[in-house]
């Protein structure tokens, strides 16, 4: 699915990501945690082909950078739930108009969906549990609400790879939590995508991701299965301070030991 050879990417003279390996195979289910600055935007955006790597190899689906065409037949296979996508949306929209125009990858609808289309946007807002409020205007939304709704969109196109970048931030926790039980029901369906899930979060790793990729200041720190490197040793060194970790609900959760 995803193959990264001692990869880098250069912006303005700093190599803001450097020596990337990384091998993703179908049936995995990948988390991709680093804090603030880890280079994970930076990441996703080489992934869906808005930068290009200055050194190394990268193969995202098949395509391999600088020998396959890539662009938007690339990106047509990648759903992306970001917060700079939501915030382009027109708050007027319905959600469902808004689930429907990721049948075009458009901001807006500008050309008539045809029947299967809506069938499919129908049943694509009631696989993320957002059917009840279909005919709402994006703003009437909560984020939590809305953020269901940019899941459905992005699972228009049915893509192979779905990108899911930080899609908790600034929901409380009733609301993170239904967009959790959101993802972790997408997973554990035959047909599910495979999911990248980007976070600062450990306590996101949910049961259904098999591996964690952890990107720290521009390099990966380690990349592998979640047993393995979700414990306690791993995870201090990792964020560079004495922690705890715990498990409740098949979920981990660190703190910080003072
Ligand atoms: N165009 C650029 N020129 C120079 N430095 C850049 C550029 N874009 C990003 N960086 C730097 O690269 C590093 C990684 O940035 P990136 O946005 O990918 O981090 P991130 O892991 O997504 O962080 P956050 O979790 O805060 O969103 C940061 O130090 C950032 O300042």
């Amino acid at each position: 699915m995803l193959s990264l050879k001692n990869v880098g990417l250069l912006r303005q003279g700093k190599w803001i990501l450097d020596d990337l390996s990384w091998e993703v195979k179908k049936g995995e289910q990948w988390v991709l945690l680093g804090l603030n600055g880890a280079g994970k935007t930076a990441l996703l955006h080489m992934l869906s082909a808005y930068h290009f790597p200055a050194k190394g190899e990268v193969t995202v689906l098949g395509k391999t950078f600088g020998r396959d065409p890539l662009g938007e037949s690339l990106r047509q296979s990648i759903g992306l739930v970001s917060d700079t996508l939501k915030q382009r949306f027109y708050n007027d929209d319905s959600a469902y108009q808004i689930v429907l125009s990721g049948g075009f990858q458009s901001i807006g609808l500008y050309q008539s969906p045809t029947d299967a289309m809506r069938i499919r946007a129908q049943q694509r807002l009631k696989d993320v549990g957002a059917f009840d409020y279909a005919d709402r205007s994006f703003e009437t939304l909560s984020q939590g609400e809305r953020q269901r709704v940019m899941i459905a969109r992005a699972l228009m196109r049915e893509p192979k790879l779905l990108i899911l970048d930080e899609p908790t931030s600034g929901l409380d926790f009733v609301a993170k939590e239904q967009v959790l039980a959101t993802v972790a029901q997408l997973m554990n369906k035959d047909d599910a995508p495979m999911v990248l899930y980007v976070t600062h979060h450990v306590d996101e790793i949910l049961p259904g991701f098999t591996h964690v990729c952890m990107l720290k200041a521009g390099r990966i720190h380690q990349a592998g299965p979640v047993e393995e490197l979700i414990n306690q040793a791993s995870l201090s060194t990792f964020f560079g301070c004495d922690l705890s970790l715990e498990w409740h609900g098949k979920r981990p959760y660190i703190f910080k030991n003072c």
